[in-house]
């Protein structure tokens, strides 16, 4: 099999979608999840205010909305965390995303404290902690503070992994790519647009650049300048089509570089547990 077709099939991605029949079995996906282990009554996800956690964060509200009409229990609640590092330059995109997902509970939890305590300690061991490395660690912060957050509440936490970043790797191992479950798994970036538009959400929500914004030096860094490639580009090789060659051999460079990233997380395509 052609290395394009060998990741289709991996990322379970469809040439073409019906944004109201995905956003159907992503709700049933979590609320089937949620029936089958009683003891988990919340969800917790970080939101940045970018695309990805803004989809995933108002999936996991309307989720937990059905879950509390079904059931009469209000333990169900959908917890969104704001993890700035200082103060997040686009904090009123960020605000954006909170309206459109109305969230049962938004907390705050700033990381700066604990990001420049960990580069510290670690500097003082001998080791140097270069700017790109220290926004790994502000990532890892992020996954430590959502597990705090589900511990203290009955939770699970929610990861916004999707194929047009699976595909790349592009992600912190352990940091945004550390979660309990990750809905959206299987759809590409593009056709989260196409639920975000079906969910009602502002398109400045989804027209943002989106950006890891993990570096001190290059704030707001788009993803595209890091990688090389545009999602355009991501998206039409992960629905089969013919892409730029140069395009093409970048995407699988990536692709073979971080396989090693690409474990763990239930989704949607995991049955072991039903
Ligand atoms: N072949 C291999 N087999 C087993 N393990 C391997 C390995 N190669 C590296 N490793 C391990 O993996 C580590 C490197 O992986 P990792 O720490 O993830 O670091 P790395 O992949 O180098 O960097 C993460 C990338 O993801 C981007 N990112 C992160 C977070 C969020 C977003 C976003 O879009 O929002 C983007 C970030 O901007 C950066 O470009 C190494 O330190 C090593 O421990
Ligand atoms: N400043 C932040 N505050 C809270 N959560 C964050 C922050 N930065 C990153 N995250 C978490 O890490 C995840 C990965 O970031 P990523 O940039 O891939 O997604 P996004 O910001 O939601 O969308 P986009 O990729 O379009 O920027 C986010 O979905 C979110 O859950
Ligand atoms: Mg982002």
């Amino acid at each position: 099999m052609k290395l394009q077709e060998e990741i289709i099939k991996e990322l379970g991605v469809k040439p073409e979608i019906d944004p109201k029949e995905e956003i159907r079995k992503t709700i049933d996906f979590l609320k089937s999840y949620l029936k089958k282990y009683p003891f988990i009554t919340s969800f917790v996800l970080g939101i940045s205010g970018g695309q990805d956690s803004s989809l995933v964060g108002r999936l996991a509200q309307l989720t937990m909305e059905e879950m509390r009409q079904e059931t009469g229990n209000e333990a169900y609640q959908f917890i969104a965390v704001r993890l700035p590092y200082g103060v997040q330059a686009d904090e009123a995109d960020a605000q954006r995303a909170i309206e459109f997902i109305k969230p049962d509970q938004s907390l705050v939890v700033n990381i700066k404290a604990a990001v420049d305590g960990q580069v510290a300690a670690v500097e003082a061991a001998g080791v140097k902690v270069s700017d790109f490395n220290k926004g790994n660690i502000k990532a890892r912060q992020r996954m430590i503070t959502q597990y705090a957050v589900a511990g203290g509440n009955q939770g699970a936490v929610l990861g916004t992994d999707h194929a047009a970043e699976n595909i790349t790797g592009f992600f912190t191992k352990f940091g945004d790519g550390g979660a309990d479950l990750i809905p959206i798994f299987r759809l590409n970036k593009r056709q989260g647009k196409q639920l975000l538009a079906e969910l009602g959400a502002n398109p400045a929500i989804y027209e943002k650049v989106p950006t890891a914004d993990l570096e001190d030096g290059k704030p707001g860094l788009a993803d595209e300048v890091a990688l090389g490639v545009t999602y355009q580009e991501i998206d039409d090789y992960t629905e089969g089509k013919v892409i730029k060659k140069e395009a093409q051999e970048k995407i699988e460079q990536w692709y073979l570089k971080t396989q090693h990233k690409r474990h763990l997380p239930i989704s949607i395509f995991d049955d072991f547990w039903k």
